[in-house]
């Protein structure tokens, strides 16, 4: 939807779990409305900065260098009172006190449901930046924070090989990732991992423990004695790394260690490419509100800058590339190796 209106104040929040290049984000929609003569206001925390009516003026002194720092100066979180119809009437009657026209929210899927509601009580262009460490928004190829994360998870994975090489090990290392194996298949596939266990390969058939063990003892008989490093998404496994570990130490007859990642894949400095997309889109999410568009994601998508309403973001599902996970599961699966010696023994 579009009706050209002029801008003279923009409220931005991030919201939701913090990404990398979250700061950068805000510091180009900061610029860029600074480079078109509009204020700008960062309400703190959030959805409940907007209850609360904290905020604080944005400009150039306050974000010029902060790009390369990961977190957000205007702080983020999740907020319960948001979700309800006073939350949304008193945010929206916030934003008019405030003599706000555009709000831009930094987050994911779950902040962008917030900014639907918010719509439902207030007038002003809405946009959404895509800031989640999960990738998993449809209409963008890459969420603000997802680039950096798949570097932690994949620099941590090349120090755990270290350990697995030297003593024989199995490690079963759990990155984040929520509902969606982005990080979970990019670690793996930079890191060259063994095995990963997501979300999009268990939708039909669920995993069972035989299954892993008996993939461990095929590498295992492949390669002899070696390092085996599994990527296991969050949420996939009953009891997560540290009870798949415990029951695989079980069956085999070698030590198995579970790693964590956790939040460390939520800090660090943001990649060149987290810094460059979180610019591109604060950039264009301020053009978006002067040509009074609303209600729409922008993203970009084979390097075109592209809006998609909001909605579709969380209904329609982004899929993960079935050539990644060929590569992975079928070309590079050690056990293949097996069957094609196997024949060729026979032969
Ligand atoms: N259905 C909803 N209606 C209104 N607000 C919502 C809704 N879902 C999420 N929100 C708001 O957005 C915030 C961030 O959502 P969350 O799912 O925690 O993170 P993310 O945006 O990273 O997915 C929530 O804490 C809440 O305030
Ligand atoms: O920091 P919290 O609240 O424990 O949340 C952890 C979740 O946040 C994330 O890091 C990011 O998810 P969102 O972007 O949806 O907030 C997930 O990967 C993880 O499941």
């Amino acid at each position: 939807m579009s009706s050209s209106r002029l801008i003279e104040r923009i409220a931005v929040i991030t919201s939701g779990g913090d990404a990398p290049g979250m700061n950068a984000a805000l510091r180009a929609v900061v610029l860029a409305a600074e480079h078109d003569g509009i204020d700008v206001v960062g309400f703190r925390h959030g959805y409940e900065g907007l209850l609360n009516n904290d905020y604080m003026k944005l400009g150039r002194d306050e974000v010029e260098h902060i790009l390369q720092y990961s977190g957000t100066i205007i702080k983020s979180a999740r907020s319960e009172r948001f979700k309800t119809d006073e939350g949304g009437i008193e945010a929206a009657h916030n934003l008019d006190a405030q003599n706000v026209d555009a709000f831009i929210v930094i987050g994911g899927d779950g902040s962008f449901r917030g900014a639907n509601h918010l719509a439902k009580f207030w007038q002003g262009p809405i946009i959404g930046i895509p800031g989640t460490i999960d990738n998993d928004l449809f209409g963008t190829d890459n969420t603000i924070g997802y680039d950096t994360a798949v570097e932690t998870a994949m620099d941590a994975l090349d120090k755990i090989r270290d350990t697995a090489e030297a003593m024989d090990r199995v490690f079963i290392v759990e990155v984040m990732g929520r509902n969606a194996g982005y990080i979970a298949i990019s670690s793996a596939m930079a890191s060259g991992a063994e095995r990963m266990i997501l979300p999009e390969l268990q939708k039909d058939k669920p995993l069972t423990i035989d299954a892993l063990v008996k993939h461990v003892e095929g590498v295992n008989r492949v390669r002899g004695d070696s390092s085996y490093v599994m990527v296991l998404c969050e949420n996939q496994w009953p009891g997560g790394a540290v009870r798949l570990a415990e029951q695989l130490e079980d069956r085999l007859n070698f030590p198995c260690r579970p790693c964590l990642l956790g939040h460390v894949q939520r800090g660090g400095r943001p990649t060149a490419m987290d810094r460059i997309l979180a610019t591109r889109l604060g950039v264009y999410a301020v053009q978006l509100v002067q040509e009074g568009i609303t209600g729409v994601m922008a993203g970009i998508e084979k390097n075109e800058l592209v809006t998609t309403p909001l909605e579709d973001t969380w209904v329609k599902r982004k899929v993960l590339s079935q050539e990644l996970i060929d590569i992975q599961t079928k070309c590079f699966n050690p056990i293949k190796k097996d069957r094609h010696k196997a024949t060729v023994d026979k032969a």
